[in-house]
Parts: structure tokens; sequence; C-alpha cells
């Protein structure tokens, strides 16, 4: 005859989801161990038993991080009907390792259309069969929903099993067991963001998060629940998604005693937003935690199935592990596993500048199509603006009527180093491709500027002034004005073709074009497109050159008068280092490189008005004139990680005659030369 004592145990054991399997032999052991003495087993809702059986499940752990699989196809034939006959539940028993819960249709309120989850995953809402360990189901592919969930982190496991043998304390650790939340309602509260799962196809990921949550003093809880005493232990905080877009989000709690009853998700929402606005004094818009937490799942969605947001995370530095926050990111891989290891302890590139996780919206892994040495990204991590429009060339191209000169004819002896070898940088005699830089090599075998050449540069601002200026003259051709200046700019004369020097000469560095770290990104002060390092930069390092179509002023005026002053989004500009060396310079010969249409990545740095980080030298390589030149951005100090790149584009905000309207500086300096602020 069977003892109806074993049967109520059982009863109350797979009420909590634990399955008879799991009991028998912890209750064998308790019944012996208390000689038989139901009392004691019965005592608080079976207290003892829970314990012991919490107690060998910690000890059987050998993976505390283990991933789970939960098959939640409703439409599968279930292995496990947790809701019907007591004997078909006993399957269940092969959840001796961590895992988590899944919440059915009901336990909070169905997301609000603003949640941006399809109206169809909330109508296709089942009851969800846990399968723990079935790993296969993973593999089904469409149409056969799965999720891959990773238990509590190893830390809070820990925590959990010193809190499960000394707080003598009932634990429901999630995906222990197959687990229907409606029966365990509040002994593991979790939120659920989305009633149903959709199609789930390969590939689905998870997250973990550890999170320092508030557990509830029940005793107290039971008087008043706002009067809940809590206590901050380290409890787990998962997000659970699948590359369909469908994102869980789950809290689990261990509660020090079981609750009587199942609170209302609304209430339980309703009580942490009075407590978010009191201690948050949040104003603005009507603040709701659901929307919060269905954002929280948005963004996890869309983190976690960016591809482009991998190649992202990949260029950053890896000094910024240093900072505090851990992308906790999911990598599943090819078998729907997910490293633990990534999770746990993220790999630098994982981690990110200020402490914030970027989610790059708009992501272009280079912007150059293969043109430059290195891959240049454009990313915009706030928003989806359109990427720019433009063709990249690495080289400045003739638009049309420009004349360029480049001819060995045209390069004297004077002018180049035929009889050098090797590295001209280590000959003890400077060659004739110094001769412009004083007999002093420009660079240093760093293959930086030399610093003293790049102060000189900087301070020495020296200004020409033509007779008859082409600029003056594109603003009002009838009666221009007098000529503003020119700064006269330092020439660098680098090796080049004519030189006997070998390619890997130090005295060719802009030559060899861009060798740094940079990237396109969308700067947050409303400067649109800016340029900035993924590097730290030393003082004196070539950055790029300003590339262009090459165009006669009078193709450029040709260009200004077409288009719309404020539409045009970059500034051409006017290769105008020597040009007060001409007496006269006429329209068609002097020149400008146009960067709006074709053009490389200097099109995107941004102008500053003081202490730009960036300073523009006239290098000639390929022709020993000053009329055609490439201009060269050097650093001017040294350049963290994540900086934004500029350069003083020398505008005069005030001159209102210019034929493109200046824009509404947002440089941020001090010393803004944008005064008035208008436009
Ligand atoms: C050479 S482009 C730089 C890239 C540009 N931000 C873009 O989105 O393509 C010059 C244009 O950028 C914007 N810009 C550059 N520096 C700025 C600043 N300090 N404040 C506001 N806008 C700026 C202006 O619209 C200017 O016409």
């Amino acid at each position: 005859m069977r003892n109806p004592k074993v049967d109520k145990a059982f009863n109350a054991m797979k009420n909590l989801g634990i399955a008879r399997e799991t009991v028998k032999p912890v209750l064998k052991q308790l019944l012996k161990l208390y000689d038989r003495n139901w009392e004691f087993i019965e005592a608080e809702n079976y207290r003892a038993l829970l314990d012991a059986i919490f107690e060998q499940k910690e000890e059987k752990r050998v993976d505390v991080n283990r991933i789970q699989s939960i098959d939640c196809d409703g439409s599968e034939p279930p292995k496990k009907n947790l809701h019907g006959d007591p004997e078909e539940d006993e399957a269940s028993s092969t959840v001796d390792s961590g895992g988590i819960l899944v919440l059915n249709k009901g336990d909070i309120p169905p997301p609000t259309q603003s949640s941006g989850i399809p109206d169809t995953l909330n109508s296709s809402a089942k009851k969800k069969q846990v399968e723990p360990g079935s790993c296969s189901s993973l593999h089904k592919g469409k149409g056969q929903p799965s999720l891959v969930m990773i238990s509590a982190s190893e830390k809070i496991t820990s925590e959990r099993a010193s809190s499960s043998s000394c707080s003598k304390s009932p634990l429901v650790e999630s995906g222990s067991f197959p687990v229907d939340t409606e029966k365990i309602p509040v002994r593991s509260s979790a939120l659920k963001i989305h009633s149903a799962l959709p199609d789930l196809v390969e590939g689905s990921s998870a997250g973990n998060l550890s999170a320092k949550l508030p557990v509830c003093d029940q005793e107290n809880a039971k008087e008043s629940t706002s009067a809940c005493n809590f206590q901050r232990v380290e409890q787990k905080f998962d997000i659970i998604s699948s590359p369909s877009g469908d994102v869980k989000l789950c809290c689990v709690l261990t509660l020090e005693k079981a609750t009587s009853h199942t609170p209302d998700m609304d209430a339980v929402l309703k009580l942490v937003e009075e407590e978010i606005l009191r201690l948050h004094k949040i104003e603005g818009p009507p603040f709701s935690l659901k929307t919060i937490l269905e954002d929280v799942c948005k963004r996890f969605c869309e983190l976690a199935n960016d591809s482009a947001y991998q190649s992202l995370v990949k260029t950053t530095s890896a000094e910024m592990i240093s900072q505090d926050i851990v992308c906790t990111e999911p990598v599943a891989n090819n078998n729907h596993e997910v490293q633990d290891e990534k999770i746990s302890k993220p790999e630098p590139s994982q981690v990110f500048q200020n402490g914030r996780k970027r989610q790059p919206q708009l992501f272009i892994d280079d912007i150059t199509k293969g043109e430059e040495n290195v891959k240049i990204s454009l990313v915009d991590e706030r928003g989806n603006r359109e990427p720019p429009k433009f063709f990249y060339i690495p080289k400045n191209i003739i638009y049309q009527k420009a004349i360029v000169n480049i001819s060995l004819a045209r390069i004297s002896d004077e002018d180049c180093c035929p009889a050098c070898s090797g590295d001209c940088l280590s000959s003890p005699v400077p060659c004739a491709c110094a001769r412009v830089t004083n007999g002093e090599f420009a660079y240093t075998e760093d293959g930086l500027l030399d610093p003293q050449f790049l102060r000189s540069c900087i301070t020495e601002n020296k200004y020409v002034y033509c007779q008859d200026c082409p600029i003056e003259r594109a603003k009002n051709d009838r009666k221009p004005e007098k000529c503003k200046g020119h700064s006269v700019k330092k020439f660098i004369k680098e090796c080049w073709s004519k030189c006997g020097c070998t390619t890997r000469c130090g005295n060719r560095v802009v030559q060899r074009g861009i060798t740094r770290n940079l990237q396109v990104f969308w700067t947050p002060e409303g400067k649109g497109w800016g340029l900035r390092t993924l590097e730290d930069l030393p003082k004196g390092a070539f950055i790029c050159e300003y590339v262009g179509e090459v165009v006669t002023n009078t193709e450029l005026d040709e260009r200004n008068k077409q288009s719309r002053g404020d539409e045009r989004h970059t500034y051409p500009v006017h290769l105008d280092a020597d040009w007060g060396s001409e007496s006269i310079l006429d329209d068609d010969f002097a020149l400008c490189l146009d960067a709006t249409n074709y053009g490389n990545v200097a099109r995107f740095i941004n102008h500053k008005c003081n202490n730009a980080n960036l300073f523009e030298i006239p290098v000639q390589v390929e022709s020993a004139d000053h009329h055609y030149y490439h201009l060269a951005f050097f650093t001017t100090q040294e350049v963290k990680a994540f900086e934004e790149l500029t350069w003083d584009y020398g505008i005069d905000f005030d001159d209102e005659s210019h034929p493109i309207k200046a824009f509404r500086c947002r440089c941020g300096s001090e010393s803004c030369r944008n005064k008035t602020q208008k436009g």
C-alpha cells in the first residue's frame, strides 16, 4: 500500500516543477535521516525536502554555465505535459543543471503596439513546454521554435550554492526543472515581454546579464508590499532572443519564503514605476517600466542580430577593457551553444567607450571599397541615416580642365635623388629632396613629422596677399574686394619615382596612403558625419590627404552657381599655398579640390575653430611646383582612440559674401569664431 504522504510530497514538488524522479532519491534519504518522521519533512511546505533537493543539485552541478534548450513550440507534440497528468511529468527529471524560467501568456499584460513586436507573436501565444537538455531541438530550423538559454553565471551560482546551504530557504533556480511559472508564481518572478515566440531559426542567441536585484523579504511583504525589506543579493537577469526578433527578458528572484498568491504583473510594474518616479523625479513623456523593459529587449535583439555590430566591436581598442561596461551580447556558435567565456569575460572588443554599449544602426564595413590599405568603416550608432552619397577615390582625379603637369622631365635633379639607395633617412647627408625643408627631412625614422618642423608649420603664420585674388573674384567678379590673405605653408617634398631610394624610404609617407585605423561616424553634436580614429595616435602622425576632383576656379564657380550653397556638404579646398607668388592668377589656372561627389575620407573631417588635432601641410610628390600639390593632414597632438579628428577650415564666419554659406559652427571650442551662431 502506497503511503499517501509520499504522493503528497511528490505533488507538492511537482507544483514547484520538480519531477518525481528528482524528488524520489532525495525523499528516500530524508526519510532515512529523519527516521521516517514526516513532520520534519512536511514542515513549512516541504522546506527540508526542497533544501535537500537543491543541495543535491548544487553538488551535482559540474558545468555551472551550461546551456539549456527549451522547446517552445506549442505545435510540436510535447514530450512533457506540465499541466497534465502528474505521471507524464516524470520524464523531466533530467534537469539537474541550471536553466531558466519560461513564462506563459497571462503572466504580464500583452505588449503594447509600441513595443515593435508584431501582433502575431502575441496571438500565437501558447503554453510553452520546457525540455531541458534537449539540445537536438535547437537544430530543427524554421518553424521549429527553440531557444538557446544560458544559465546563471558562475558567480551567481556559487552564491546560490551558499545561500541554499545556509539559509534553509527553498530555492527555485531557473531552469533547473521544467517549470510552469503559473504554478510557482512568486518564488521565481519573471517578466515576460513577449508572450509567444515566432518561428525561430537556427542560430538562436541568448544573453545573460548579471544584475544586482533586490530580493523582497516575504515576511514583511505580507504586511505591506511597499514595506518590502529589500536585501541586495546577486541575482539573475536573462535576456533570451532568437534571430527572428523575439526577445524575452527574464528576471529570476529568489525569495526567502514562498508566498501565498501571485501578484498581478500590472500591479508589480505600477509599484516599481511609482518607486522610480519618486526616486528619480523623471519628467517628460509618461514613464512606463514596461516600455523600458520592451526597449531593453528590442535593443538586445538589434544588437544580437547585427553582424555589423560584430565588425564594429572588432575594431575597438584593446585598452577599452579597462572601462567599465561589459557587453553581454550573446555569441552563439554554429552549434547553437553560447560560449560562457565570452559572456562572463568579454573580449576587449566588446567593451565600449564611456561605459556605453554601442548600437550601430548603420554600419558600412569599408567605405573605401578596398581602395585604401586599410578598411574605413562608417557607423551611425544612434540612428539610421542614409549613408553619404559620394564616390570614394583614394587619389585626386582631374575633373576636366585643370592643368596638372606631371612629367619626369619637369622634375629637375635638384628635386629628386637618383643617386640614393635604400632609405634616405638613414643616409648621413640628407638628399636633394630635403632641400625644400631646409636640408632636413620633415619625417622622423618613426614615420612621424619632425616635432620641430610641425611646430614651425603651426606657429609661423605668414600670409601672402594676391593682387587680384581668385577667391574675392569668385565672390564678386565685378568689384572684387582686396585679398584677405593666404597663409604661407611650409612644403614637404617626398622622394618619388625619379629617386633611387626604395618605396620603403622614410621620406615617403603621404604617397603610401592611409595606414591608421579610422572610422566615419555620425557626430552627436549636429555636425553631420565626422572622422575619428580607432587607435591612439601619436603627435605628428599622417592621417590622410584631402582628396577630391581637381577643378579650376572657373569650374568651381560654375558648380557653386548650380547648387544652392546650403545644399553642399563639403568645402572645396583651394590649393592656394603659393598664390601670393603669382602676380595674377587666372581662374582657369588656379586649382581647387572638390570632394563633394568624389573624395576620400578627408571629406568627413569637421572643422574646429581652436586646437584642432589635425593640421594640413602641402606635400609635393610627383611634381615639384607649388601649383598642384597634395594636402596632407597630420596630428598636432596625441589623439586618443575614438576622438574625433578635426581641422581648422580657416573659415571667416562673418564673411557673408562667401559663395558657400558658412554653417553654424558646433565645434564646441571656447574660442569658437562663430560667435553670432547664425544660420
Ligand atoms: C568637409 S564636410 C565635413 C563632413 C560633414 N560633416 C558631412 O556630414 O559630410 C564640411 C561640412 O560639415 C559640417 N561641419 C563641419 N564642421 C562643423 C562644425 N564645427 N559645426 C557644424 N557643422 C560642421 C558643415 O555642414 C560643413 O559644411
